[in-house]
């Protein structure tokens, strides 16, 4: 106990919850009167028991925590505390725990126990020859897997392989055996669509013609038994603490890791910062409650031609929060161009930022021309990440930027390209500040669709101007890796710098698209993203990971919300003024029994008399309450006088009856 105590990480609480509570989550756990102990089926604890007075209270001894199979042989003080007569719980989803304690299993009804256990149906036929199976927790946990092994191979359907043996054959030109497939290195031949195209192979973890139907068959009700949810009851997610054993849990597993919670606060406060007494104007079409964006005041049209400003605002329209660009001193001179703004909106893509609208006001007391756009919180511009332009984040970032990361932005910046070129258009702006920065490692194209407008009347194709964004493409690249914006003005440099840095697949790619203008070979940006496969697939699985982390830290918060919706609940019925100073409506019935369980959730007091604030035993009650346990324990009145002994489960129906109660219109006390 004591050698995980040291690696409990602080609380990210300290501001709601007493510094005592954290590290308590694990280690203090009081001891309980017979009838009130046992409230750590959420955590998964046994304790050991005291009975001091009638009221409940805790007496709070730190280091007595046990696991029911535990033998504490060190304190022969808490031996004596033990009654043993006293019933201990075990939950019944609960795994042993190494122990070799035998585990009744009695909580399944009878009826339960003869009904069908769940099987898939691919391995039904197996096991339904194996009646002789003892137990349905036997069949569950060890599926034959070997009718999985007589399933026809699976083969992803838009793969053959006897495409690969025709790469092969066809000189390797598409795909080498040995060495890794580079268009960059040499004339390559673009994957043929029509050649990946196979005929339709079954699948193997279908059961019937309809599992073509997403599988849904799959997961379709079995008609047997449905064991009640037991949502009270939380189960392990990975990844695991070390130090805890099997029954216990801190406080950190219940919420969401404390620097992804700091960093979406700080995005909802920069969300909702306001500037009072700005000289800004109070409303810009249907924008209201503008904030600049700009670090610095200093004109710069080196970009758009004009000098540009961005702006936090909020749309009358739907209340929600756009940037919105300012182009100062811009004159529509035609209509037309403002148009070509409808078709960005089409551009839905993860790593563009979104164009909403775009038109031209006079609230700046000049002509100007406004972009709207999503609103990013918390971002900066890989410039300003990376170039030390700006002011904020200077110094601190200006190191060299790893491969990894180079090959991270090259492949968002390609899907972003991928997604405009294949709607047509070219995104004409793609240098480093006007790339935004929105999480770890996660990029937008920003600025999108202005030089449309503003330069409408160019000559150019859009076909070129789209190898011209390869070739942006790469300088910007070239830039980041030199860490240094000017770094272009000398190409020799720039190139020997990028060359020295980075690996040979990398600086290929990067000299594929600064070739981009050149006629030599077909340069798009398919070609590139097929040249870059591996690089994507390692992207891919990044995001994957992420995915699955952020699915685990859901999965932490998805039980807090029922938590805060049942003490919304209790709230909602507790002490409510309107009826006769309480009286009528608490003091007596069923609504007595909550008030005083309030107490006993929130307000008990050790043998000192002093408040006992653990997390644990709240969160332990709640969860029981919710799920309407059949444990029983004792409610004393405020005055000593009285003293209930009540389920959960009653406790359960009495809360839904008085909300129910409270939400009729003319309500009648039962
Ligand atoms: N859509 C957006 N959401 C949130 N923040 C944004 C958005 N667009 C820009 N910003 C922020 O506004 C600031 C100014 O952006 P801008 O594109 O003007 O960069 P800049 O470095 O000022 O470039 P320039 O010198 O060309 O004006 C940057 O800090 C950027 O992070």
């Amino acid at each position: 106990m004591s050698s995980g105590d040291s690696k409990i990480p602080k609380t990210p609480y300290a501001e709601t919850l007493p510094s005592t509570v954290d590290a308590d989550m694990r280690t203090k756990v009081p001891q309980l009167s017979p009838v009130c102990a046992l409230p750590y089926l959420k955590l998964g604890l046994v304790l050991t028991v005291d009975t001091p007075r009638p009221g409940c209270a805790f007496n709070h001894d730190p280091l007595k925590v046990h696991s029911g199979n535990q033998s504490d042989s060190s304190s022969g003080s808490s031996k004596k505390r033990l009654n043993v007569e006293s019933p201990s719980f075990t939950p019944s989803s609960l795994p042993t725990n190494g122990s070799s304690t035998p585990k009744k299993t009695t909580t399944i009804s009878p009826k339960a126990v003869s009904a069908a256990p769940f099987q898939p149906k691919s391995i039904a036929s197996r096991s339904s020859t194996s009646t002789s199976s003892p137990s349905i927790r036997q069949e569950v946990a060890s599926p034959d897997w070997t009718t999985v092994a007589e399933a026809q191979e699976f083969i992803p359907q838009a793969f053959d392989t006897t495409h690969v043996a025709s790469l092969q054959a066809n000189g390797g030109a598409g795909l080498a055996s040995t060495t890794p497939f580079d268009p960059f290195a040499a004339v390559s031949a673009p994957l043929s669509a029509a050649t990946a195209v196979c005929p339709v192979s079954a699948n193997p973890y279908s059961h019937d013609a309809a599992a073509g139907l997403g599988g849904a068959t799959f997961f379709a009700s079995h008609g047997g038994f449905q064991p009640p949810a037991q949502y009270h009851l939380y189960a392990p997610i990975g990844p695991h603490s070390q130090n805890l054993l099997g029954y216990q849990r801190n406080v950190h597993d219940f919420f969401l890791p404390n620097d992804f919670r700091e960093e979406l606060q700080k995005k909802a406060a920069a969300t909702l910062q306001v500037l009072p007494n700005t000289q800004l104007p109070a409303q810009v079409d249907y924008f209201h409650s503008l904030v600049p964006l700009d670090l610095n005041h200093q004109k710069n049209a080196a970009v758009f031609g004009f000098p540009s400003w961005v702006y936090k605002a909020q749309s009358s329209k739907d209340g929600n929060y756009y940037a919105l660009r300012r182009l100062e001193g811009f004159r529509l001179t035609n209509e037309k161009a403002i148009r070509s703004v409808q078709a960005w909106k089409r551009v839905c893509n993860g790593s563009v930022v979104t164009v909403h609208d775009a038109f031209t006001s006079r609230s700046f007391q000049d002509s100007s021309l406004i972009f709207v756009t999503d609103y990013h919180p918390f971002s900066k511009t890989l410039a300003e990440q990376h170039l030390s332009t700006g002011n904020r984040f200077q110094a601190r970032h200006n190191g060299h930027v790893p491969e990894q990361v180079l090959w991270g932005y090259m492949t968002q910046i390609a899907n972003a390209l991928k997604a405009i070129h294949s709607n047509g258009l070219a995104a004409r702006v793609i240098e480093p500040s006007k790339i935004l920065l929105t999480g770890k490692n996660r990029i937008r194209l920003n600025a999108c669709a202005i030089m449309d407008v503003v330069q409408y009347d160019t000559q150019r194709s859009v076909a070129d101007l789209q190898r011209q964004d390869l070739v942006n493409f790469g300088q910007m690249i070239v830039t980041l890796g030199a860490n240094s914006p000017n770094i272009l003005h000398n190409h020799t440099k720039a190139m020997e710098h990028f060359s020295r840095a980075y690996s040979p697949q990398l600086k290929n790619s990067v000299f594929w698209l600064l070739n981009g203008m050149q006629k030599d070979q077909d340069r798009n940006i398919d070609i590139f993203i097929a040249g870059i496969s591996s690089q994507l697939i390692s992207t891919f699985d990044s995001a994957l990971h992420l995915d699955d982390q952020l699915t685990f830290d859901l999965g932490r918060e998805l039980e807090n919300g029922r938590l805060v919706r049942l003490m919304m609940k209790l709230n909602f019925i507790n002490e409510r003024p309107e009826y006769e100073h309480d009286k009528q409506w608490s003091e007596n019935g069923e609504r007595y029994f909550l008030k005083i369980f309030r107490d006993y959730v929130f307000h008990q007091v050790d043998t000192q008399g002093e408040p006992v604030v653990d997390m644990g035993h709240i969160l332990a009650c709640l969860n029981k309450l919710d799920a309407g346990t059949d444990e029983k324990i004792t409610l004393v009145s405020r005055d000593e006088q009285n003293c209930f002994i009540v389920s959960y489960k009653e406790l359960k129906k009495a809360l839904e009856s008085s909300f129910q109660a409270l939400l009729k219109p003319t309500r009648r006390l039962p």
